[in-house]
This record gives C-alpha cells, sequence and structure tokens, in this order.
C-alpha cells in the first residue's frame, strides 16, 4: 500500500540545512497499523506529509495506493486521509454540518452525505456532541471529530499526525480504542506517528522507530522487546549483599550486571523465570534482598539500546534542530 524508496527532505532556512528525513525505504502492507515512533524532531510529520503529497521530496520517492506522491498527487489524495496535528473543523462550526460538508466537498450527493456524516459520528462515537459547536468540544472529541473528517471519503489509507497529543490520558487510552477498533472493523492501512512509548506498544501491530530521519527500527513491539531480556533490580540492606548479588547474578547466562552501592541491576533474558532461584540461593547465602523487581522491557529500553539516549528524556529536551522550528513556516512556505 505504501512504498518508499531511499525517500528523503532537507530544509535550508536561516543558512541551515536541517536533513529532515535521511533515505527512507519502507513498505507497508494493505491493512497495516503502523506507528512511526520517535522523539520530537525525528522527522515523522515530515514522512507523512511527503506520503500526503503536502510536501515534495528532495530525492527519492513514494508510491501510495499504488499511484506515485509527485507525478500522481490526486490520485494519492483520493485514496488517503490525513488528520494532521491541528484540529481541521471550523471551531463556529457544528460537528455534523462539517462532516456533512466534506462528505460534500468530497462529490457526495446531500442524501449521501448526511448518511455518511451519521455513520461516522456512531462510529466514533460523538452522538452526543455532534450538534455542539467544534469550539465547545474537549480534546478528545474534538480529535475524534478530526479522525471522522478524514474517513468521510472511505480512504484506503488513514494517515494520522500525532492524533493523541495534548489529549490527558484518560482521552488517550479513548482514542486509542477508537483507532484499533476502526482498524479492526474496517481492515483500512493505518499509519500513526507518535512519541509516546505506550501509545506505539499498544496499538501498533507494528513500530518503525525513527531518530534523526533514518530508520533505526523496525518489527513488532514484541519482538522489539523480547531481544533485550529483563530487567531484575534488587536491593540490599548493606553493600556486601549486593557485591554477593551481583558475583552470583553475573553467573547467570548472558547477564548484563551492574551494581549501585547496595543496589544490583541485571539484565537478563528470561530473566522472570531465573529470578525465584537466584533469590533462594542469595537467602541460603545470608544475603536476603530487602527489594525485588522485575521489569520487562519497555520500548524506551529499546530506544536506549539503540540511540544510548531515553526516548522520554528526547522527548523533554529539544534537539539543536528543533530549534529551527520557529522558522519553519517560512521555509515551508
Ligand atoms: N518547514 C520546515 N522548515 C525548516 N525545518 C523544518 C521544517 N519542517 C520540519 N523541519 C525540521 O525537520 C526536522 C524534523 O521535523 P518533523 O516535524 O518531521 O519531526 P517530528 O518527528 O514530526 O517531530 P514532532 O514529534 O515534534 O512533530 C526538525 O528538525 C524540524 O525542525
Amino acid at each position: 500500500m505504501i512504498v518508499t524508496e531511499a525517500l528523503t527532505r532537507t530544509f535550508t532556512s536561516r543558512k541551515q540545512t536541517v536533513e529532515a528525513v535521511r533515505g527512507l525505504d519502507l513498505e507497508i502492507r494493505r491493512g497495516e497499523l503502523v506507528a512511526l515512533l520517535g522523539p520530537n524532531g525525528a522527522g515523522k510529520s515530515t514522512t507523512l506529509r511527503m506520503l500526503t503529497t503536502l510536501l515534495a521530496p528532495t530525492s527519492g520517492g513514494a508510491r501510495v495506493a499504488g499511484f506515485d506522491v509527485v507525478d500522481a498527487q490526486a490520485a494519492v489524495r483520493g485514496a488517503i486521509g490525513y488528520v494532521g496535528q491541528g484540529n481541521g473543523a471550523g471551531h463556529q462550526q457544528h460537528g455534523r454540518d462539517e462532516l456533512v460538508s466534506q462528505g460534500r466537498a468530497h462529490g457526495l450527493s446531500r442524501r449521501d452525505a448526511r448518511a455518511r456524516a451519521d455513520e461516522l459520528i456512531a462510529d466514533l462515537g460523538l452522538a452526543s456532541v455532534s450538534d455542539r459547536k467544534v469550539a465547545t468540544l474537549s480534546g478528545g472529541q474534538r480529535r475524534r471529530l478530526d479522525i471522522a473528517m478524514g474517513l468521510v471519503h472511505r480512504p484506503e489509507v488513514l494517515f494520522l499526525d500525532e492524533p493523541s497529543t495534548g489529549l490527558d490520558p484518560q482521552n488517550r487510552a479513548n482514542l486509542q480504542a477508537q483507532v484499533e477498533r476502526l482498524h479492526a472493523e474496517t481492515g483500512n492501512t493505518i499509519v500513526l506517528t507518535t512519541h509516546y512509548l505506550e501509545e506505539a506498544d499498544a496499538l501498533a501491530e507494528r513500530v518503525v522507530v525513527i531518530d534523526h530521519g533514518r530508520v533505526i527500527a523496525d518489527d513488532s513491539a514484541y519482538r522489539l522487546k523480547s531481544g533485550l531480556g529483563d530487567r531484575i533490580t534488587l536491593a540490599f540492606a548493606d553493600v556486601s549483599g549486593a557485591e554477593v548479588a551481583a558475583t552470583r547474578a553475573a553467573r547467570l547466562p548472558g547477564a548484563d550486571v551492574t551494581r549501585d552501592g547496595s543496589r544490583v541491576v541485571a539484565r537478563i533474558a528470561h530473566g522472570n523465570e531465573l529470578v525465584g532461584a537466584l533469590v533462594h540461593d542469595l537467602h541460603g547465602a545470608g544475603h536476603a534482598p530487602v527489594g525485588i523487581e522485575v521489569a520487562r522491557p519497555t520500548l524506551d529500553d529499546v530506544f536506549l539500546e539503540l540511540t544510548g539516549r531515553s526516548l522520554r528524556e528526547a522527548n523533554e529536551s529539544p534537539t539543536a534542530q528543533d530549534e529551527n522550528d520557529d522558522s519553519r513556516e517560512g521555509a515551508a512556505a
């Protein structure tokens, strides 16, 4: 459904060149639900904007639903729905009217546009608010209305750019559930960008991790994580207990062990199965731990392993590239 070949986009602003997307090769099959995951400034939105014909590639290319994003822009646009980061619906309009207008803009008759609007209102749980002005809707309701607008013409592919950014955890979970249901019911191809680890983990069958404009990993969240092993943290009442534990944990096959004072952290494949015997062994040696924690790896651990940085922290601290954001509009124009 989507194929990119060495897709590249650079921006030049204030005499600085930013390589936003660098030689992206990607294949997405019909019906896949894919999350492009990466920190702020990784190149996710730029990728989406090229795939949706809003931005021309500097080099390389892409085909969406069989159409070239440069040579067949109108055909691509007919095949896709795109929900950008900003809210699309007019603030002073009523939600239902916005959906009907959108349907009309896509060439539906008034009757079909109304029927489609009602269908989407039901599908996206907007029944109680569709007659309200858009400005009065909550963030989550607005995002759901935006998604409904992107679906009016029954696109084959739906692109969602950071659909849940700015929503509180409850609304985020609600939106994720809607997207999952939509995917299960329609079998549409859905590509979304996110910098929420939990979102990519919970939602996508496939996670494409992007950093500095490149794909650095591409697999299911389960497989990305299972390669890393579990993290066992043992706390002791004194340093000597931790020293003994570090020595014994290091004997476990493939264990990567670090000690920080009276705390020992071991990363071990199948750590959840091995921890019982390790604790039993330490107990017998007179060094029972006072705290035991076994954590399954997260996507943040995957990102850390791949880049040496935590994605959580990368999101919090803007990169030098992000500082170009002030000049985005000028450069885009
Ligand atoms: N129009 C533009 N002009 C100049 N630089 C740009 C422009 N658009 C994007 N960039 C730069 O390209 C890089 C990638 O930006 P992009 O918006 O694609 O990242 P992102 O992964 O979507 O980040 P976010 O999660 O913050 O939306 C950033 O360094 C950004 O500053």
